[in-house]
């Protein structure tokens, strides 16, 4: 047959080809370049996070969110100026509607800025995280996750760079001595039936790529395609890859930061999930590749109701005045206008 069946699910790409030789590492640059062209999303296996690391992260995940609610409450977003710590659920906006979740965000360990005259804003994102004192087995862990992560997320950019005509390096300098992540850690509850609810309403990324991991067996997912949603539940030990809009950026809308959403469980389930949002430093932007000819570029997104700014910390400021305004309406209310 000449024409393949329509994709109905998301490609899945095997970064260990890379290490395969050349003929192998090629086709999975094609791959990568095709599938982030197309659907700006895809499930990466070979990644060579380890199993045990994996199954540690969910464990924990799971314990955090069975904490007695004053543990979690004692480490609430509210409390924090640099929107780290818990969310409980309800207290997240996507769209202006209520987000149906409860999380813990966690950044790179730092100390507050403070505000000054010629402080850019962005700078209230750096701060301490808060850990929570009953379960002090997750710091360690999410610091070990955070280091596997990145290490997956700078190979993709380099296989990225490749595949696009670039110096596989050119985007190394942006992380090199201070890139900036989030991770995450998200539980879906249960909520209608049957009617579905909105887990996260439809958005794009932020930064410059995702990196998630969705509890084994636990859909909801969708992918926007064409004016459709595609369905993307977790495929076995898989990381699900996005782009985010600072990559559309660098590659003038080549690749594209794809719209997506969660629908929460049905009532008596739930679903947690972890995504690690990978970027520059704050102040940082990300270089603006040359395409190839044979590669047409069609530009980014314009969309008034969502500006894309290219330096990171503007960009991710403006996701969290979003998602969090009673954070900034307490801590920046200078920054509500
Ligand atoms: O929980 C998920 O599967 C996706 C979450 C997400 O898209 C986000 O937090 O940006
Ligand atoms: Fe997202």
């Amino acid at each position: 047959m000449d024409f393949p069946a329509p994709t109905l699910t998301l490609p899945i790409l095997d970064l260990s080809r890379l290490e395969g030789g050349e003929t192998e590492a090629e086709a999975f640059r094609a791959e990568l370049r095709e599938a982030t062209h197309e659907y700006g999303f895809f499930y990466l296996t070979g990644h060579g996070v380890p199993a045990e690391l994996i199954e540690r992260v969910m464990t924990t995940s799971r314990a955090f969110f069975d904490l007695p609610e004053a543990d979690k409450m004692a480490i609430e977003n509210l409390n924090s100026p640099h929107f780290r710590g818990y969310t409980r659920v309800g207290g997240e906006l996507t769209l202006g509607q209520v987000d149906w979740r409860e999380q813990i965000d966690i950044g790179p360990e730092r100390p507050a800025v403070p505000k000054g005259e010629g402080v850019p804003d962005y700078y209230v994102l750096d701060g301490p995280n808060q850990w929570p004192a009953a379960l002090p087995e997750l710091q360690e862990v999410i610091t070990a996750w955070h280091d596997e992560l990145s290490t997956v997320a700078l190979t993709l950019m380099q296989a990225w760079a490749k595949s696009l005509g670039a110096d596989e390096h050119v985007f190394d300098e942006a992380f090199a001595t201070d890139s900036s992540t989030l991770i995450k850690i998200v539980r879906y509850p249960g909520k209608s039936d049957p009617e579905p609810k909105q887990g996260v309403g439809a958005h794009k990324d932020s930064g410059v790529l995702t990196l998630l991991f969705v509890e084994p067996g636990k859909g909801g997912l969708q992918v926007e395609k064409d004016g459709n949603w595609i369905d993307a539940p977790p495929v076995d030990g898989a990381f699900v890859v996005n782009i985010g809009e600072l990559l559309e950026v660098a590659t003038d809308g080549y690749l594209k930061a794809t719209v997506h959403r969660v629908i929460s469980p049905r009532i008596g389930d739930d679903r947690i999930s972890i995504p690690f949002f990978y970027s520059p430093a704050l102040g940082g932007t990300i270089p603006l590749l040359t395409l190839p000819d044979s590669l047409e570029a069609p530009g980014i997104t314009v969309d008034p109701a969502n500006p894309i700014f290219r330096t990171y910390g503007e960009n991710a400021l403006k996701s969290r005045l979003r998602a969090h305004p009673d954070v900034a309406a307490i801590h920046h209310p200078e920054l509500l206008s």
